[in-house]
């Protein structure tokens, strides 16, 4: 039974320790805060053994066989590296770092490592997502020419500035499922042939993005849109275009839960076709049930639709090219 060490306290950690004591194969014996009373909180919440004032102290810990990175994103590299030097399987949070320096020093030291090492993008564990790739390869799209995405939540006086805004937070939800549609429908090196436009709102600092939309167009003709806020509403849209019939998802893609997630069919004759996935677990449970798996196969990738390292890095790189297009476009007009 693996037994996880948590680094972080906040809302996610909390998600993510119930999810894995949730699990009859998993349990959390450790976790990290650097705030004394929500340490205490936090352990006492989910009965956790081990309350520890340093990362170093945490991945040292006998009793450790993994560990979850739930700190800003900022920080996901030096503290995953850490645990990873430590010979710790690791999961850590999305997005996988915010720039590109760091994303490069993670999957390296990953490499480097004999353990797992996952990204948190933990939709994509879910059942929904292989399910949308059989759709894609069945054909009853024809030909994808088009994906549109959309993801908007009021979470900007909440989320770290650190963090760097709504691209890295929200954005990289409708990026990795952009490049999961388009590894499948287009091949896998269709995603890195592209031309990128990016237009978005800074804060008011201008030090991140808080609203930004993208235009991509792939070499293989292929047509993209998505945007991102954190500065208002609560609300995902997510679609596939093929020249004989659209995709569109009617649950939130992003987040799906225990019980139904649902993708409409219509075909441009008018058929409509609804296509529901029935889950015993909502995606954190998947994704804890992913890492068990790997550990358990000694993998140190997990399987697509699981992000493996260079799809991570993929990620990474449309989302920092995002980022950079959107500062070019708006950094004059809003200084
Ligand atoms: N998968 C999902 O659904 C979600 C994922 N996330 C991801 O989770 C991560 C955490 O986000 P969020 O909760 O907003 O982050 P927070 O800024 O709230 O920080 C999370 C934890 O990290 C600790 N922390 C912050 N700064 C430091 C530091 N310098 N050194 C050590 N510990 C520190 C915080 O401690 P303290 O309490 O002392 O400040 C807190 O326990 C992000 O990567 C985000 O993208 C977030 C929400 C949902
Ligand atoms: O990371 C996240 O995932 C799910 C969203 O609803 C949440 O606001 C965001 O922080």
């Amino acid at each position: 039974m693996p037994r996880w060490g948590v680094l972080g306290t906040s809302f996610i950690s909390h998600t993510v320790a119930s999810a894995i004591n949730a699990s009859p194969d998993s349990q959390v014996v450790a976790v990290f805060g650097r705030d004394v009373e929500r340490l205490v909180s936090f352990a006492d919440k989910h009965d956790v053994a081990h309350r520890c004032e340093s990362i170093e102290a945490l991945v040292a810990l006998p009793e450790v066989d993994v560990v979850y990175v739930g700190l800003p994103s900022h920080l996901h590299a030096s503290a995953a590296m850490v645990a990873l030097r430590a010979g710790k399987p690791t999961l850590s949070e999305k997005a996988l770092t915010t720039t590109m320096a760091d994303a490069h020093a993670l999957i390296g030291e990953a490499k480097k490592s004999s353990v797992l090492f996952l990204e948190g993008l933990m939709y994509l564990s879910h059942p929904v997502m292989a399910r949308l790739a059989d759709v894609l390869r069945s054909g009853v799209l024809g030909r994808v020419r088009g994906v549109s995405g959309y993801y908007a939540a009021n979470i900007w006086s909440k989320a770290n500035p650190l963090g760097m805004g709504t691209i890295y937070n929200l954005g990289c939800y409708p990026v990795s499922l952009l490049h999961w549609v388009v590894q499948v429908a287009a091949g896998p090196d269709a995603f890195g042939q592209r031309k990128v436009v990016g237009l978005g709102n800074l804060a008011d600092d201008g030090s991140h993005i808080r609203d930004a939309s993208l235009s991509v167009r792939f070499g293989c003709g292929l047509l993209a849109t998505l945007q991102s806020s954190d500065s208002f509403g609560n609300d995902s849209s997510f679609a596939v275009q093929g020249d004989k019939a659209v995709l569109r998802f009617r649950t939130n893609p992003w987040l799906p839960p225990t019980g139904k997630s649902i993708m409409q069919i219509r075909s441009y004759k008018g058929e409509v076709e609804e296509i529901v996935v029935e889950s015993p677990m909502d995606a954190f449970g998947w994704q804890v049930k992913t890492v068990e798996e790997c550990i358990k196969r000694g993998d140190r990738e997990a399987a697509r639709p699981s992000p493996t390292w260079n799809d991570s890095l993929e990620i990474m790189d449309l989302l920092t090219e995002w980022e950079a297009a959107v500062f070019a476009n708006t950094r004059n007009e809003q200084t």
